[in-house]
């Protein structure tokens, strides 16, 4: 078992831009975290600092209650964004490399390289240089790069764009593989969908600054209900000024969609939409991370 990662009010500038601000949350061992956030909200920069690439204005981060140096830090996998390997070198040789300089012996090095080559479904491209490798292939390589070490922390910068269905699903697997056993594995993504699948918990940050923070359930559950209504003409504004109403979209010419506060009367609801005609459809559902993120990201 591995300690939580510990982010403690981290902040950055970039001369007068304040680019982080704050910023704070934990990795618990086994959890699989996703850090979600428009185009430049942060979060490359947060794992950045994570990592010692950059330094912090303030704030602290501690691998349990050890603050992080370069001992811990070498016990951290990472998967930069702007990714890391030498284009010119064989993929095996630099694998091999990276294991030895982790401690490993050569024996050892090289059997981790080929288990993990062979489990990313890259083994026939050891003697191949990166360049030569297509750029999901390059994104294996680069995983394994992260892995070969055995890290007792995963830190991944967009590890799942440009993926194809089956390497995602083999990237899923050997997140999931890893936080099962223990390890507190944190990635971002654009892909909310993965994400709301994939993670225990989520951040959602946006101008450098965590916004949400929680299950995805929770956060859904924070984000309130909707409710679909299929009947009464959209013509009427039926359900504008309702009591519990704290928005309402028009979805077509019968169709309104309304906001509804935690506390709302749903039966009141229905009864306003009933006085406009007859109701054919109501639908209560809870936002997906995608319509959570818009809402977060925009408020
Ligand atoms: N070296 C730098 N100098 C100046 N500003 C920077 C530098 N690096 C990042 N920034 C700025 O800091 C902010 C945060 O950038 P960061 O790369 O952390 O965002 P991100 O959430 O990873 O974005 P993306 O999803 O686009 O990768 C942005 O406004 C970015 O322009």
């Amino acid at each position: 078992m591995s300690d939580p990662l510990i982010i403690d009010r981290l902040t950055k500038r970039y001369g007068d831009l304040t680019a982080l601000r704050d910023m704070t949350f934990t990795v618990h061992p086994g959890e699989i975290f996703g850090f979600v956030g428009s185009n430049g909200a942060g979060k490359s920069t947060t794992m950045r600092i994570v990592l010692g690439v950059l330094a912090a204005d303030s704030g602290t981060v501690s691998l349990g209650n050890r603050p992080i140096d370069l001992a811990l830090r070498r016990r951290i996998g990472y998967m930069p964004e702007e990714r890391g390997l030498y284009p010119k070198m064989k993929v095996g040789e630099q694998l091999q490399y990276l294991a030895e300089l982790h401690g490993l012996s050569r024996a050892d090095a090289a059997s981790t390289v080929r288990d993990w080559l062979t489990r990313l479904g890259i083994a026939d491209r050891i003697d191949d240089t990166v360049d030569d490798l297509s750029l999901g292939n390059q994104q294996r390589a680069q995983l394994a790069a992260a892995l070969v070490h055995d890290p007792a922390v995963l830190v991944l910068d967009e590890p799942f764009s440009g993926l194809d269905p089956v390497a995602v699903d083999v990237m899923s697997d050997v997140l999931k593989e890893k936080a099962a056993q223990g390890v507190p594995v944190i990635f971002s993504s654009h892909q909310l969908d993965l994400v709301q699948r994939l993670c225990d918990r989520v951040g959602i940050i946006a101008k450098g600054e965590m916004r949400a923070l929680g299950t995805v359930d929770e956060l859904r559950a924070h984000g309130g209900v909707e409710i679909e209504i299929v009947g009464p003409s959209t013509v009427d504004n039926w359900a504008d000024g309702l009591p519990g109403v704290t928005s309402v979209r028009v979805a077509g010419p019968d169709t309104t969609v309304v906001g509804v506060a935690p506390d709302a009367d749903d039966q009141q609801i229905l009864r306003a939409a009933l006085d406009h005609g007859p109701v054919r459809r109501f639908t209560p559902r809870t936002p997906d991370l995608t319509e959570l993120f818009r809402e977060v990201v925009s408020a």
